[in-house]
Formats: C-alpha cells, sequence, structure tokens
C-alpha cells in the first residue's frame, strides 16, 4: 500500500543509512511516524514474502515471538540462538517444545560470566534475504517504552551460483559468514550454504563482533574493540578529528578496573579515538564522554523505576570504580521525543565539539565492558573476549562523505546522521548519580507514583 505507515516505505524512507530507532509508546505520534519501526513492521509480509528466520538474543518470550510473526508467516521454520544453560537452557527447551516449527541451537559458552548478547534477525525470503541487526530482548517490555535501535539490511537478492554473490566493499558477508562460522555448531552449516548464496554488495556498513576465546595473532583485529581499532586505523578520519571527543552510550557497565587507564580511558579510549594512518596512542588522548542514564532519567522515564530492571548497573562494581563519575552524561533525546523513553540502545561515536558532525557511528549489543569488547591479556599479546556480540559501524566514505551532519542540527540532508540521542552530551551535575539497580530510591517517587526497593 502506498501508505506512509506502510513497513516498505518506512524502510525506504531510512535509505541509505537503514538506521531506525524502536516505536516507543506513549510519545507524540510524529516520533514514531518516521525513522521508527516495530518488530512487526520488521516481520511484516510488505518487507517480503518470509520463508523461514533465524532470531539470535539473548532473553527469548517464545509464545511472545511467534505472536510477533503475522499468521501466514507464523509456522514458517524459525530458528532461535541462544547462550542459556542449565535451568534456563531447560526452560528454553521446554517453551519451544511447543512449537514443531521451532529448533533451538545453544551456542557456545566455554569462557566464565560468558553471555550471547548478539540480537540479530536472519530474514530468508522467496527472492532473498535481510540481515537486521538491533538491540532489543525479544521480549514485550524491550519494544514498548524503551529506545532500541536497528539497522536493517537492504533485500540480498538470492542467486543462482556463488560466482553472482557477490560481497559489499565493507566484507559484509565475508565478516557474518565468518561470525556465523566462530559458533562451531553444525547447525549453521546449512544458513551459511544460503548466505553464500546472496548478493550482498549493496551492505554499507562494516560487522563489528565479538566472540569469546582468547584471540591471538590476526584473530586480535578480528572481534571486539581491536577490530574496530584495525577498520578506524585503515579508513577512519584523519588528524583533523584529534580533538573531537569520543562517545559512549550504553545500558550497562561491568568492572573497568582500579584505574581509568586500567581499560576505560586506555586500551578501549585508544580504539575509539584511532585515526587513519595516525597512531591514537602517540598524542594527547581525547575526551571521553558517557551517556548512561542517572537516577533520575530513571525516575523520570516512561517506565519509572522499573526502567531500571534493564540497566544492570551493579552498586558493588559502581564503588570501585568512583573515578567513572568524570565521564557521566544525562541520557537526553529531546530531538528524538525519547529523553523519556529508557536507552536499551548501545553506541559509540566520534562527535565534533559543538555537535554538528560527527566522524563514524557504531551501534551495537556491546554495552560497557571488557568482557563484550575484549581486555588485552599476556603483555597485549592477546585479547579475552567473553561474549557474543554483533554491532554494525557505519564511515562517511561508504556514502560518498567526508563527515555525517548530525540530523539533529541539519534536518534536511538525506545524509544526516539520525543520532539517537542530543548532541554535544550534557555532563551530569554534580548531585547526579548514576542508575544502580541493586539499591533502594525512597526519596523521590517516580512517574507512576512509586519507590524502588530491590531486594
Ligand atoms: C544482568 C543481566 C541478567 C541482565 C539484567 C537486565 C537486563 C539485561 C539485558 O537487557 C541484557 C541484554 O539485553 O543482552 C543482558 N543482561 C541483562
Amino acid at each position: 500500500s502506498s501508505s506512509r505507515s506502510d513497513p516498505l516505505n518506512i524502510i525506504e524512507a531510512c535509505q541509505p543509512l537503514n538506521f531506525l530507532l524502536t516505536k516507543v509508546t506513549g510519545i507524540q505520534e510524529k516520533y514514531n511516524r518516521s525513522g521508527a519501526v516495530g518488530i512487526k513492521d520488521l516481520l511484516s509480509p510488505s518487507l517480503g514474502s518470509l520463508q523461514e528466520s533465524v532470531q539470535f538474543n539473548y532473553m527469548i518470550d517464545i509464545p511472545w515471538l511467534v505472536q510477533q510473526y503475522p499468521p501466514q508467516f507464523r509456522s514458517k521454520p524459525l530458528v532461535i540462538v541462544h547462550g542459556h544453560q542449565r535451568q534456563a537452557k531447560m526452560d528454553m527447551d521446554v517453551a519451544a517444545d511447543h512449537y514443531k516449527h521451532i529448533k533451538l541451537v545453544n551456542a557456545k559458552l566455554e569462557i566464565m560470566y560468558g553471555t550471547h548478547h548478539t540480537k540479530m534477525m536472519l530474514l530468508f525470503y522467496d527472492i532473498g534475504m535481510r540481515v537486521v541487526i538491533h538491540t532489543a530482548n525479544l521480549i514485550e517490555k524491550d519494544w514498548h517504552q524503551k529506545t532500541q535501535g536497528v539497522w536493517i539490511s537492504p533485500m540480498f537478492p538470492k542467486c543462482k551460483t556463488a560466482s553472482d554473490a557477490k560481497d559489499s566493499s565493507t566484507n559484509f558477508k565475508q565478516d557474518l559468514i565468518q561470525y556465523m562460522e566462530a559458533y562451531r555448531t553444525p547447525h549453521f552449516k546449512s544458513w551459511l550454504e544460503k548466505i553464500k548464496l546472496h548478493d550482498m554488495s549493496s551492505a554499507k556498513v562494516h560487522i563489528i563482533a565479538s566472540v569469546p576465546g582468547r584471540h591471538i595473532g590476526p584473530a586480535k583485529q578480528t572481534w571486539g574493540h581491536f577490530k574496530l581499532r584495525k577498520i578506524l586505523r585503515q579508513l577512519g578520519p584523519g588528524n583533523s578529528c584529534k580533538s573531537w571527543p569520543v562517545i559512549g552510550q550504553f545500558s550497562s557497565i561491568g568492572s573497568m578496573g582500579p584505574t581509568k587507564e586500567s581499560w576505560v580511558y586506555g586500551e578501549f579510549t585508544e580504539s575509539l579515538a584511532t585515526t587513519k594512518d595516525g597512531g591514537a596512542s602517540l598524542t594527547m588522548k581525547p575526551t571521553l564522554k558517557l551517556i548512561y542514564p542517572s537516577k533520575d532519567n530513571v525516575r523520570t522515564s516512561l517506565e519509572g523505576y522499573p526502567a531500571g530492571g534493564s540497566l544492570p548497573y551493579s552498586i558493588k562494581t559502581a564503588v570501585k570504580q568512583q573515578y567513572m563519575h568524570q565521564f557521566w552524561n544525562h541520557w537526553k533525546s529531546e530531538h528524538r521525543g525519547r529523553s523519556a523513553a529508557c536507552p536499551h540502545i548501545k553506541t559509540y561515536t566520534r562527535s565534533h565539539p559543538d555537535g554538528t558532525s560527527i566522524a563514524w557511528f557504531a551501534v551495537t549489543s556491546a554495552n560497557l565492558s571488557k568482557a563484550a569488547w575484549g581486555a588485552l591479556e599476556k603483555k597485549g599479546q592477546q585479547l579475552m573476549i567473553r561474549s557474543y556480540e554483533i554491532g554494525v559501524l557505519f564511515l562517511p566514505q561508504n556514502y560518498g562523505l567526508e563527515k555525517f551532519k548530525t540530523l539533529e542540527h541539519a534536518s534536511e540532508d538525506p545524509l544526516a546522521f539520525p543520532v539517537p540521542y542530543d548532541l554535544p552530551p550534557t555532563h551530569y551535575e554534580k548531585s547526579d548519580r548514576p542508575w544502580v539497580w541493586d539499591i533502594p530510591y525512597m526519596d523521590k517517587p517516580d512517574t507512576h507514583g512509586n519507590k524502588w526497593c530491590p531486594q
């Protein structure tokens, strides 16, 4: 249909960046009408005649997920890739038993505390396939009143022979195949054969992924923040951006070590600050700005304190890293109407100090943690990663540009980048505290008049 709300029109209107936010219940419709999708839009018949799909995720409510598929696709073969073990794995097996079209694949997690965070959909149609890389769990509340990110590929045409099925200039297909091969599971054999028969030359993003392991040699640059460093070294901004702040935005924080140089303002910032051919560590490190909801951002959000149930920053970790306070900035998204839609999206970017342009942008499942991005061990010889993560990196030259203007400050430019939050970021006040999920908040009620008493 020709209506703007038809899912295919939403997808086509967001080309060539194809970066969307999820629809939010309870904000003005104008902020959901363009640049936003719901899960039913992504699975809509108007995007293609679905034959089968693969859902990679962390939290999956199987009955709810099945209901998000349109009736005519609801019994097409569905593979769910998850990382649950022990009781949670058994619970998944029981839930899936009720559906004969569903098969479960259990990702190997051989390093302690690793999780399968990756959120990706492989949608196979009659004429081709789409890849969706996003940040939302497959549970209702992740698609209700949060800010989530979605990158959706163009339709990748199915080819008759593998030689017709080209890759993109960003090696998207090769990197997707390499990521799936890293699961080392025979269940992926048929999917990998199918993927190889698709022409992915239209993909304009780079894949930045993580797989569990102690990666050495070339593998050290294949995953995590060293993959980002490798791409930025080859194709990143020039030295003109040396003074531009690097920005991280996420929904959880791991243990960063005893000082800022231990990891976050050490190896991690060095990767975010990498420029083409110029050594990031040779000259001064740029300002690091971290966007994470304050206690008041959560209290005044649409969900109220319960939004904090998806912001699992623990007090025992927070007390060990008070030095993080210098980096905190509010969650603020006035220009997208989402200041009250707590972020579950994770993004990383490098922005001009005035916020009018950015040098690159990444959206990913990876929070601010060594488990997700990797941490150097053995005198820098190996990069240890605990979890599966996947994200996409947008570089301006893949769109014929030097830099991206930001949509917030250049609203008519079709190539202006739709950054999900307001730039420049707003630093916490002295009295602000980062949201911590396992301590009580009894002083002020939230938007629903409730307090927060976790136990
Ligand atoms: C601490 C763990 C169990 C947790 C709590 C709340 C929300 C979480 C979440 O949203 C993810 C994810 O999205 O991958 C992953 N772990 C989450």
